[in-house]
């Protein structure tokens, strides 16, 4: 096992506009990091690098004590001891899911009682034991996704690449998956890469998240650290469920703001130059005292109702409320944290 670390790294296609634009970062051993942005950002590209199956412009990607990609040359993907899982789960619907698994072992001339056993302790972290004969024919989405899992895990990588591999599955059974990532990460010790444009997911799995746009790293921080503090815009806008709001934030520096700052700036009472704050609907609450809002929409969620509330200057908060509130009315709501992005 080994630290993987990215210094300065590029790709341009074909010397045209550069997918990836000098990202650097440190993947610890053991971490399990999220690259999420939206739909072309490079975050495929930057896995393929890691991969070994591009080139990098610029910069290097190094594993361990090994430098294994520069713009000078790469090390070829099969020399790396990193699997990749990708969307499309690749099985090869002739052969049995112990076949299957074992295959990436066989290439590697390992056989008989060794060959059987291995195959088999990978099912076991996928818990798929039982189904060692069946073919990938006889098998749900969500049994496929695991034996293409315990694949890349037979080899013992040092880390494994997975390319938006819930994108094909329904929201029930990703939700399932989730869970067998966690468990497969916390059970196989890889170090996990893992490509994504949903921040549930993200959130949901990840010990670090690297946000990307346009190329760059925007921010990488745990899931609770980006969450609770987003830097810029773009990273507010697509970590949670905030609203982002223009307001005039006065002297202060401050960049976490209570209740009180929260309220000043909402009325306005501020002054100063325009700033934009996040605010989250968790901390948006009907209260006894506070600010007046206009309830626009009530949409039950089954836990709570989701309330969508206009300022008097026409802007939108979101909020969430225990119990019914009717469209049109005017309620009184607290409003306990903001954050200046
Ligand atoms: N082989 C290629 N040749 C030329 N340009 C490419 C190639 N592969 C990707 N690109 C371009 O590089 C940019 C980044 O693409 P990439 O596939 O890395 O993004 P992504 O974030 O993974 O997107 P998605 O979520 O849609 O898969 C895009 O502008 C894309 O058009």
């Amino acid at each position: 096992m080994a630290t993987l670390i990215l210094n300065h790294l590029s790709k341009a296609y074909d010397g045209g506009r550069a997918a990836v634009n000098g990202v650097s970062l440190t993947v610890r051993d053991g971490g399990f990091l999220a690259l999420l942005g939206p739909s072309g950002c490079g975050k495929t590209t930057l896995l393929r690098m890691i991969a070994g199956f591009e080139q990098p412009s610029d910069g290097s990607i190094v594993l361990g004590e090994r430098v294994i990609s520069t713009a000078e040359g790469v090390l070829p993907p099969e020399r790396r001891n990193m699997a990749m899982v990708f969307q499309s789960y690749a099985l090869w619907p002739h052969m049995t899911v112990a076949q299957n698994v074992g295959y990436p072992l066989k290439l590697r001339g390992v056989k008989g009682e060794n060959l059987r056993r291995k195959t088999m302790e990978a099912l076991d972290v996928v818990r798929l034991a039982d189904l060692a004969d069946r073919r990938p024919a006889a098998l749900s989405g969500g049994q496929r996704q695991r034996v293409a899992l315990a694949r890349c895990l037979v080899t013992s990588p040092d880390v494994v690449l997975l390319d938006e591999p819930l994108a094909n599955l329904d929201r029930h059974l990703r939700a399932a998956m989730e869970e067998t990532f966690r468990d497969f990460h916390a059970r196989s010790g890889a170090t996990m890469i893992y490509v994504t444009h949903d921040q549930a997911e993200a959130m949901a799995l990840a010990t670090e998240i690297a946000v990307m746009s346009e190329g760059r790293f925007l921010q990488v921080a745990p899931p609770n650290e980006i969450y609770a503090h987003p830097e810029g815009r773009v990273v507010g806008g697509l970590i949670g469920q905030g609203t982002i709001l223009s307001l005039p934030v006065g002297e202060g520096r401050e960049r976490s703001l209570d209740r009180a700052a929260c309220h000043a700036l909402l009325l306005g009472e501020a002054g100063g130059s325009l700033c934009d704050v996040l605010i989250r609907p968790e901390h948006v609450r009907p209260a006894v005292d506070g600010i007046a809002l206009q309830v626009r929409e009530c949409v039950f969620t089954g836990e709570r109702h989701a309330l969508t509330l206009a300022r008097a200057d026409g802007s939108l908060l979101k909020a969430f409320s225990a119990e019914r509130l009717a469209p049109g009315s005017m309620a009184v709501f607290s409003v306990e944290r903001g954050w200046r992005l």
